[in-house]
């Protein structure tokens, strides 16, 4: 008995502009906070940059016929603020326009349907010397670069993804410090959440205005959350890292307001004076998806000595990991589907991210990365069950990713590609995992 999905299920595969295309001084773009971060001494290992990468902006042409090789039926990539504006805001880049157009030109041409982010972190530097995200006008900027897409490539985009992973972005980059711009401050993280999530509101509103056909949408970073062991402690530390990390970009968009027993913790330290009237109607505008990056679960135990929200990420011992150290768990990906349907409603999701990072290795042509076939037959079994037995509206499927490309502060060791980069030659190598995935695509399920 095969594993079967939907009638036309959308099966599709992922990228993102500044870890694959190149090209950084080239076409007009201008500078973006990950050119900076990744140019800084010790931020990136192995003293990686994006500055080529998988050198897509020369080889798009080559890279969209191995998609339609591939057989997908739709491809989630994003757009470089600073190639359409150099400055952030002001004069449009004509270059840069027609690198996207003439990229959704040849995805048309193949058949495959573009879904854009139209941030994936790159940030145009000049606007960072402004404050960046922390500085409310970034939001009426990214409206303006949001309007600027729809009406430049509007006819060409069915779907549109305003942010992806503000969690990520926000923590990551401005608390954790390890992503550009490489802060860390709560407060600060916090000032930035929300300017992100008001300007994903601010750009919905723009889509509704000029009455566009496509459909839109954001994507989150998410992980189900589980207490170490029964004590009501890890219990309690569990709900509030689940407050940190999902119902705090979840709720505002979804329910219309941040969740309380986080956000009270929060305002015991600083006033969350960032958070203006009106904010969180143009915040939650109706949205016509959500898209979830899954990738792995996350266990909480007790730990005051962590402030706000009291636990710390624990491992589970002798777990299959990937090459991230993540650990393989799809059950929790049902898991997820499942919260956010009891918690927001059944509207349509996207899986816009899952996949897996492997010591992958070219051998006489060939790369036998069975590990991740492994990892995304378990995944695609859980979606089928969400759908099937637990009444989620999964509409499609984005594997990360469709080139090995540069994987943030860990550089071109992490390997998440179905197609296998060699970054001397910049060949294009299918792998095992290609073939394989091109088989689900065609019959739209598993063999079982
Ligand atoms: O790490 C693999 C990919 C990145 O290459 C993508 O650019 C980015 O969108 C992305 N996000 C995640 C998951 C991040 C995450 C962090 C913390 C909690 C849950 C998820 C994995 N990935």
């Amino acid at each position: 008995m095969t594993v079967q999905f939907p009638k036309g299920f959308e099966w599709g595969v992922a990228t993102a502009s500044y870890q694959i295309e190149g090209a950084v001084h080239e076409g007009g773009r201008g500078e973006s906070i990950w050119d900076r971060f990744s140019h800084i001494e010790g931020n990136i290992q192995n003293g990686d940059t994006g500055d080529i990468a998988c050198d897509h902006y020369h080889l798009y042409k080559d890279d969209v016929a191995l998609m339609k090789e591939l057989g997908v039926k739709t491809y989630r990539f994003s757009i470089s603020w600073p190639r359409i504006f150099p400055n952030g805001t002001g004069d449009v880049n004509e270059e840069g326009v027609q690198f996207y157009r003439n990229l959704l030109e040849a995805l048309h041409e193949a058949g495959i349907e573009p879904a854009v982010t139209l941030f994936h972190w790159d940030l145009p530097q000049k606007l960072q010397d402004k404050g960046g995200w922390l500085n409310r006008e970034t939001a009426d900027a990214f409206a303006t670069y949001a309007k600027t897409c729809y009406e430049r490539f509007g006819d060409l985009v069915p779907r549109w993804i305003t942010h992806n992973e503000p969690f990520v972005h926000a923590f990551l980059g401005h608390y954790f410090g390890e992503m550009a711009p490489g802060m860390k401050d709560l407060r600060a993280t916090l000032q930035v959440s929300h300017h992100l999530l008001l300007s994903h509101g601010m750009a919905v509103k723009v889509h509704r205005e000029l009455g566009l056909q496509s459909e839109i949408g954001i994507t989150y970073s998410t992980s189900s959350v589980y207490p170490a062991n029964k004590h009501v402690k890890d219990k309690e530390a569990a709900e509030l890292y689940d407050g940190m990390l999902n119902k705090w970009f979840f709720d505002p968009v979804l329910l219309g307001s941040y969740p309380e027993d986080i956000k009270s913790r929060y305002e015991e330290a600083f006033p969350l004076d960032f958070i203006q009237d009106g904010d969180l109607d143009t915040i939650s505008q109706r949205i016509d998806f959500c898209g979830i990056n899954y990738y792995f679960r996350t266990i909480i135990a007790y730990d005051n000595t962590v402030p706000f929200w009291n636990g710390r990420e624990v491992q589970k011992e002798h777990a299959e990991r990937t090459a991230m150290g993540w650990e393989v768990y799809p059950d929790g990906l049902r898991q997820r589907l499942l919260e956010c349907k009891e918690r927001y409603g059944n509207l349509p999701l996207y899986i816009t991210e899952n996949g897996c990072a492997a010591d992958d290795v070219v051998n006489e042509g060939k790369v036998d990365d069975s590990f991740r076939i492994s990892y995304l037959d378990r995944h695609f079994k859980a979606m089928q069950e969400a759908i099937e037995q637990d009444g989620v509206n999964l509409k499609g499927y984005y594997l990360w990713s469709f080139l090995d490309n540069f994987e943030w502060a860990y550089g071109y060791d992490k390997r998440f590609g179905i197609v296998y980069v060699d970054y001397e030659t910049l060949q294009r190598v299918k792998k095992d995992s290609f073939y394989w995935y091109q088989q689900v695509v065609k019959e739209n399920g598993l063999p079982s």
